[in-house]
C-alpha cells in the first residue's frame, strides 16, 4: 500500500474516530471498520482482529487498495509523522480490564461484595471467551483482587492466550510463602506471568446487604432505596462501602502500583469487579461522579486501553479473533500480533 493510501485510510479512520468521539458511537472504542475495496483483505497479516459496534450503531467505512498491514496509530498519523522527532521512541503499554465472569451469587441475584464465591459454568465460559478476545494482546503482569471469581477469570482467560506463558500467583503473605514459591530456572521464569493479588481491587464491601437477594431487598426497602445503595456515588449501604470509598482504595492502588508498571512499558491485565473497575475507569476516562453511576460493566467482557505518554486512550472491547475486521489499535500491538503469527503458525 502506498504511503499516501495508507495515510488516506488512516485519515478516514481518524475522521471516523472523530465522528465517533463526537457522539456517533458513544462507546468510542467500539467502532466498526469495513472494507469497500475488493483488494483489501481484512483477514491477511496484521489485518485480523479489530472491532466492533456495527451490531447496533452506524459503521464507519474505510477504503484501502491492497491487502497490506494497516494500523491506526496516532503517533504515525501524517501530522506527527512529518515532525522532526517522529523517530523518537515513545513508551506505550496495553491495559486490559476484565470484570469477572458470572459468579454463583450473580446467578442467584444475591448481593455479593467481598464474599468470596466462585464462577458458574457460564462464568467459566465467559472467562474463556474473554481470553480469546485478548489472545493477541501482550500481557506481562496480571493484577487481580483477592477474590476467587476474579482470579478464576484471569487464569481461565490466560489459557487462551497465544503466547502460552503461565500465570503464576506471587505469594507475599509471609516470608515463607515467598521463599517456598520461588522459581529456580531463568528460562521457566521468562515463560511465566506474575499474578499479583490485591484486596484493594476487591468488590466494594456491601455491608449488611451481603448475601441478601437483590429483588427481595428491593421489595422490602423499596426499589428507590435499593437503587440508591447500589448506584449512588457517595451513599454507602448499611455498614458497607459507597462507590466513592471503594474508588479511594482501588484508584490509590492503581496509581501507586499499576500505573508505574505501565509507565515502564509493561502490558497489564486487571481482573476485578463491577465496582472496583468502575472506580478505575472513572479515573482513566476522567468521568464525573454523575457519569460513573450510570456506567454498567458486563461480566467477562475485556476492555482495552493504551497507555501512552502518560495518557490513557480507550480502545474498547477487542473482538474474538474469528471476527474478521481490521486490527487497528496501535502499531506496536500489530507488530506483537505479527510476531505471534510468525512464532506460532
Ligand atoms: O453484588 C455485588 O457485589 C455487586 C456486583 O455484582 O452488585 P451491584 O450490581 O449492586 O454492584
Amino acid at each position: 500500500m502506498a504511503a499516501t493510501t495508507l495515510y488516506q485510510s488512516v485519515g478516514t479512520l481518524q475522521s471516523c474516530r472523530n465522528n465517533v468521539n463526537s457522539g456517533l458511537c458513544p462507546d468510542y472504542g467500539h467502532v466498526s471498520f469495513r472494507s469497500v475495496s475488493k483488494g483489501f483483505k481484512v483477514d491477511v497479516g496484521l489485518l485480523r482482529g479489530g472491532s466492533f459496534c456495527s451490531r447496533k450503531r452506524s459503521s464507519c467505512v474505510i477504503q484501502a487498495s491492497a491487502s497490506q498491514a494497516m494500523v491506526f496509530d496516532e503517533a504515525s498519523a501524517p501530522s506527527s509523522a512529518t515532525t522532526s522527532d517522529s523517530n523518537k521512541k515513545t513508551s506505550e503499554a496495553a491495559l486490559i480490564l476484565i470484570r469477572h465472569g458470572e459468579s454463583m451469587w450473580n446467578e442467584k441475584n444475591l448481593f455479593t461484595g467481598c464474599v468470596d464465591v466462585p464462577l458458574t459454568t457460564k462464568g467459566v465460559e465467559e472467562a474463556v471467551e474473554a481470553g480469546k478476545r485478548i489472545s493477541n494482546i501482550p500481557v506481562d503482569m496480571i493484577y487481580t483482587s483477592a477474590l476467587i471469581r476474579a482470579q478464576m477469570t484471569a487464569m481461565l482467560a490466560m489459557t487462551q492466550h497465544r503466547r502460552k506463558k503461565v500465570p503464576t500467583i506471587i505469594h507475599e503473605e509471609s516470608e515463607q510463602a515467598g521463599a517456598w514459591s520461588q522459581i529456580f530456572s531463568e528460562d521457566t521464569n521468562m515463560q511465566c506471568i506474575p499474578v499479583v493479588t490485591a484486596w484493594q481491587l476487591n468488590e466494594r464491601m456491601y455491608g449488611e446487604l451481603q448475601g441478601l437477594n437483590k429483588q427481595e431487598t428491593a421489595d422490602k426497602y423499596g426499589s428507590e432505596q435499593v437503587h440508591e445503595w447500589r448506584r449512588s456515588y457517595d451513599i454507602p449501604p448499611p455498614n458497607g462501602e459507597s462507590l466513592e470509598m471503594c474508588a479511594e482504595r482501588a484508584v490509590a492502588y492503581f496509581t501507586e502500583h499499576i500505573e508505574p508498571q505501565l509507565a515502564s512499558g509493561k502490558n497489564i491485565m486487571i481482573a476485578a469487579h463491577g465496582n472496583s473497575l468502575r472506580s478505575i475507569i472513572m479515573y482513566l476516562d476522567k468521568l464525573t461522579s454523575q457519569e460513573v453511576i450510570s456506567l454498567e460493566l458486563a461480566t467477562g467482557i475485556p476492555m482495552l486501553y493504551i497507555f501512552k505518554e502518560g495518557r490513557f486512550i480507550r480502545r474498547g472491547s477487542p473482538p474474538a479473533p474469528t471476527e474478521a475486521t481490521v486490527y487497528a489499535y496501535t502499531k506496536k500491538l500489530a507488530q506483537y500480533r505479527q510476531k505471534l503469527d510468525d512464532m506460532f503458525e
